[in-house]
């Protein structure tokens, strides 16, 4: 297995005409470790995650991932990368499972375990009992937990996480630090915004403040 992504952040900014989104951030994220992304509301912390995702471009400087630009269509970033960046698109009309099963045909994962494994990502999550439920018709934190369950099952070892404990009670918010960090100690690169201090501390091996731009 490759070892985990290193990511640099060379003076990415972003702007929209004279609205400033992101002021230029530098850093690195050493493989295997977390970095944790705060600040105030309208700081950039989304704006950064999609920029590093490749969902959005940085007007300024760049991202590298092992030293490499983010090209969001490179096959091989594809499967590096397990983002969470807002509600994941759904079909109406399959389950929680279903979608599971589509993500790990998708990413080519071993069909004689995928069962056990969508049991096991379900029961972490404590949302086993929601399987066989249309997502479309989850409540807004249960939505939330069936798209980290979706981000989970992706192979990827470059995670990206908006706000992973959105609409989340605090038990729960728990468990998803903790699944979270053992998904990097696993093997894994990350990048999560969070306002939770609980969720911070738990996950972050450094800390990244961002400013909300004066215009
Ligand atoms: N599509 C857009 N067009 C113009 N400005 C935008 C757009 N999206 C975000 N912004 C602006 O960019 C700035 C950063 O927004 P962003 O969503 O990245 O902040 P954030 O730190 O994630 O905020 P929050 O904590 O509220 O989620 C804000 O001033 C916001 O108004």
């Amino acid at each position: 297995m490759p070892s985990p992504p290193r990511v640099e952040l060379d003076g990415v900014a972003v702007s929209h005409g004279p609205v400033t989104l992101l002021r230029p951030v530098h850093g690195m994220v050493e493989p295997g470790s977390c970095l944790v992304v705060r600040g105030d509301n309208g700081s950039g912390k989304t704006t950064l995650l999609r920029v590093v995702a490749g969902v959005q471009e940085a007007s300024a400087g760049q991202v590298l991932v092992d030293g490499e630009g983010v090209d969001p269509r490179d096959p091989s970033f594809r499967a590096r990368l397990a983002g969470l960046l807002g509600p994941s698109a759904v079909y109406r009309d399959l389950t929680v499972y279903e979608h599971l099963l589509l993500v790990d045909a998708s990413w080519g994962g071993d069909p004689g375990t995928v069962e056990e494994r969508i049991d096991e990502v379900l029961h972490a999550l404590t949302i086993a009992a929601l399987a066989d439920r249309f997502v479309s018709e989850l409540s807004s934190g249960q939505r939330q937990l069936a798209d980290l369950a979706l981000v989970l099952f992706r192979p990827g070892d470059l995670l990206v996480l908006d706000e992973p404990e959105q609409r989340l009670d605090s038990e729960r918010r728990g468990i998803v630090a903790d699944l979270l960090r053992r998904r990097v100690e696993a093997g894994a690169t990350a990048l999560v915004a969070t306002h939770d201090p609980v969720v911070a501390e738990a996950l972050g091996d450094a800390e990244l403040e961002l400013v909300v731009a004066q215009e």
